[in-house]
């Protein structure tokens, strides 16, 4: 199986967009306005851990069982109307979004369900899928019908190939980042998250980079999470980053397409303009953290092993979470699917 490179494809989108641009003197700026956070500790590995609440604090198998239950599942919670939508309520807090997920694992976890484990999530039914991750609103879960189906089809390959256990998996790829990528995309199917543009298949395989990301990130960049080649993943081609890089300016829409967006325009997954978008995210980041690398270097720092995509990303996403009523102005694309 052949499996596009997301960085050259980001390149060639970028080379052939018509309505998405980025701004090399405004990435140039927010590179600048993020040179003294890049080197505090929370851009860090370890804030994974300690900023997020809901993420395992432990390095352990079972810990890296969580994460890749969460990255299967990992895609599309943005809501019709914002007042109208998906929460779990979790040990006196309400969560939204991505983080409705984690609380919802959570809560089976203390309800003894064995949500993370292959045995259980690879013959789930629809009504305990349904259960499981039950809404504290009127509104459900989205797509909960294609995440019964990727749970059934991940757990049974998981079961089959590497005995139920994702850190099996990641103890094949040899500490390499980019074969534990193949890994997942040779193994698990509905990690490819890939697209037709200008007549060349394109990959962006989000669920896929943020999983060995978030297992680099558990592992705490330690023993079989000490992957030498981290920085070679790209961000994660989600619809909240593409939302944040045109709120900072880095990257801009055509007014036609700001258009569409703000009319609340659904994209099928694979519309020129959803690539265009998610492809020039992932090349605007990669110049950000280009220019953030020189800027270090300007000052005699070779920070390689402190900034890079995965970091950057994580902060970016962070950034969109804590400045949401700011960037109300600025829409983010609608795509209902299974890949982000
Ligand atoms: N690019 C990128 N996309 C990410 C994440 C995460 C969660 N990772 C966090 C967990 C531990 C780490 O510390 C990370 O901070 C979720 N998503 C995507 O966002 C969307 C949900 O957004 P909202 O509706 O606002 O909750 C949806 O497409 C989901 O797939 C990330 O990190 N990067």
């Amino acid at each position: 199986m052949e499996f596009p490179c997301p960085l050259e494809s980001a390149k060639f989108i970028v080379a052939h967009s018509k309505d998405v641009s980025v701004d090399e003197e405004e990435v140039r700026r927010v590179a600048e306005s993020l040179f003294d956070k890049a080197s505090a500790e929370e851009f860090g590995l370890a804030g994974w851990k300690t900023l997020h609440e809901l993420n395992p604090q432990a390095a352990s198998e079972e810990a890296v069982g969580w994460v890749f239950l969460v990255d299967t599942l990992n895609f599309s919670f943005w809501s019709e109307r914002e007042e109208h939508k998906y929460l779990v309520k979790y040990k006196d807090r309400t969560y939204s979004g991505y983080w409705s997920l984690c609380a919802a694992v959570n809560r089976a976890l203390d309800d003894g369900i064995p949500i993370t484990s292959a045995s259980y999530f690879a013959t789930m039914t629809l009504d305990q899928v349904r259960h499981v991750f039950r809404s504290d609103t009127e509104v459900p879960m989205p797509l909960i019908e294609e995440r019964h189906r990727v749970l059934n089809e991940s757990g049974t390959v998981l079961l089959e190939k590497f005995g139920g256990s994702f850190l099996t998996c990641v103890k094949k790829s040899e500490k390499s980042a980019q074969k534990l990528l193949r890994l997942v995309l040779e193994n698990f199917p509905s990690y490819r998250d890939e697209a037709v543009f200008e007549k060349k298949k394109v990959s962006f395989y989000k669920r896929a980079q943020i999983l060995v990301a978030d297992t680099w990130s558990v592992l705490e960049g330690k023993g079989d999470g000490f992957f030498d080649d981290i920085s070679t993943l790209t961000i994660f081609a989600d619809y909240r980053i593409p939302q944040v890089l045109v709120h900072l300016k880095a990257m801009k829409y055509s007014e036609e397409l700001m258009k569409k967006l703000r009319e609340g325009t659904i994209f099928q997954s694979g519309d020129k303009e959803e690539v265009e978008i998610r492809g020039c995210s992932i090349w605007c980041c990669a110049l950000i953290c280009q220019h953030l690398l020189e800027l270090y270097e300007k000052k005699g720092q070779d920070m390689r092993d402190k900034i890079n995509a995965v970091l950057l990303d994580y902060y970016l996403w962070d950034y969109a979470r804590d400045h949401r009523e700011e960037m109300k102005d600025t829409p983010f694309h609608r795509v209902r699917c299974i890949y982000y």
